[in-house]
């Protein structure tokens, strides 16, 4: 019988709001029971922090380069990350005896699959040291090094919760919609196709912070009071990513934010909900079909004003749409969730990736064991 092991996730996503930590019990295939989910959030300081760490990162060549102020970054994102397990742990009543392994993800700081570019900061070893407990880091390297995108890493995650509507013959595609979005679609018969699908908060955040310095749209209410620019909105609709039928994994600057001076507050946030919205449907056109249940995840689901937009554009298609939560699944604790997932797997040797989500030659495992 395949190992049952308890495993916490860690994930720091593209929006830089702070860390997700969720615990699942998994053999790291078919066997998933879902434990508590915890979000952790980042001062202004720290944001402002990782923010200098993407710049610090931009002429950086070699993933493993370390300026020292860049260093002093991931020590500390390193060391909230640890806290945060203790918190976890202490919160839920758990013991770090009784925890088999952290999936730690670190944060993305650039990205540039083109290049064969990945650079996550993060130290596993002295998260281990730290908390005591084995960690598994640094999971997308492995797929870059194979011909992978290096992202995304989630579908495996996803096709291992699709099971119950495969069963009942329905295909589903499951929507991440974070700083990036991103799809798995999981076919009747099993297939898998996955891929960035498009900007996702990040440019709304950007937007907001730039002029009211709130750093989201909270349930999305400031774009719902505007109207969508439609000039402003095809400029980011008509970019050469959703052109073509090869999918590239996206990094958070790639699309760049709206200038001040363009339009006013609620119309462009309304704009940027209306963008993500339609990056979906425009990406999910070179899904293998058109999925009957599309399944919403990441903290985009609670601008209401984007999933008005996605809602009505789907459906007009034929699809349905539910949030994770309708589907029976925490929307918050997805990724973090996969993360801890994908350890067990990586700890099996199974593959994290396959030629469907990241593009990578064959599937392949990844990641680093650091023990404490
Ligand atoms: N109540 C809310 N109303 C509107 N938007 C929200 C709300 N809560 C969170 N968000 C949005 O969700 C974002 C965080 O989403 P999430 O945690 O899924 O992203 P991430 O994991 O950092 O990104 P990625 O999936 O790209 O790595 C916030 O930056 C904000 O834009
Ligand atoms: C390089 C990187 O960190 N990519 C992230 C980002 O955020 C969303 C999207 O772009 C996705 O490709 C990926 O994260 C998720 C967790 C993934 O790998 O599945």
């Amino acid at each position: 019988m395949d190992v049952i092991r308890t495993a916490i996730g860690l994930m720091s996503g593209t929006s830089m709001d702070g860390i997700d930590v969720a615990l699942i019990r998994t053999d790291g295939r078919g066997f998933i029971e879902r434990g508590p989910f915890m979000g952790v959030p980042y001062d202004a300081d720290f944001r402002g922090q990782l923010k200098r760490a993407l710049e610090l990162s931009r002429s950086l060549s070699d993933r493993s380069e370390r300026p020292a102020e860049l260093r002093a970054i991931e020590l500390e994102l390193t060391l909230r990350h640890a806290i945060a397990v203790t918190a976890f742990i202490k919160r839920f009543g758990l013991s770090a005896d009784a925890v088999d392994i952290l999936g730690f993800h670190g944060q993305t700081v650039l990205h540039r699959p083109d290049e064969g570019l990945t650079i996550q900061i993060g130290d596993g070893e002295e998260l281990a040291r730290r908390s005591g407990i084995s960690v598994v880091y640094d999971m997308r390297a492995n797929d870059m090094v194979h011909g992978g995108q290096g992202a995304p890493l989630v579908p495996a995650y996803h096709a291992a919760l699709a099971g119950k509507f495969q069963q009942a013959g329905q295909a589903v595609c499951f929507v991440n919609i974070g700083g990036i979005s991103n799809l798995t679609f999981i076919g009747t018969d099993g297939r898998i196709s996955a891929f960035d699908s498009g900007p996702g908060n990040t440019l709304i955040d950007q937007w907001v912070e730039m002029q009211t310095g709130k750093t989201y749209d909270p349930g999305g209410e400031i774009g719902g009071g505007g109207k969508v620019v439609a000039s402003l909105a095809e400029r980011y609709l008509q970019s050469p990513f959703f052109r073509g039928n090869v999918r590239r994994s996206l990094d958070r600057g790639d699309f760049a934010p709206l200038r001040p001076e363009e339009a006013g507050l609620e119309d462009g946030a309304r704009t940027l909900a209306h963008v993500a919205a339609a990056s979906i449907i425009k990406s999910a056109g070179f899904l293998p079909e058109t999925p009957a249940l599309y399944i919403v995840c990441g903290g985009g689901r609670l601008n209401l004003t984007l999933m008005a937009e996605f809602s009505e554009m789907a459906e007009r298609l034929g699809s349905r749409v539910l949030t994770a939560e309708e589907a029976g699944f925490d929307g918050d604790a997805m990724e973090a969730e996969a993360w801890a997932y994908l350890a067990v797997r990586s700890l099996d040797g199974l593959p994290l990736t396959f030629p469907g989500t990241t593009g990578v030659a064959a599937p392949v495992s990844g990641g680093v064991l650091a023990t404490p």
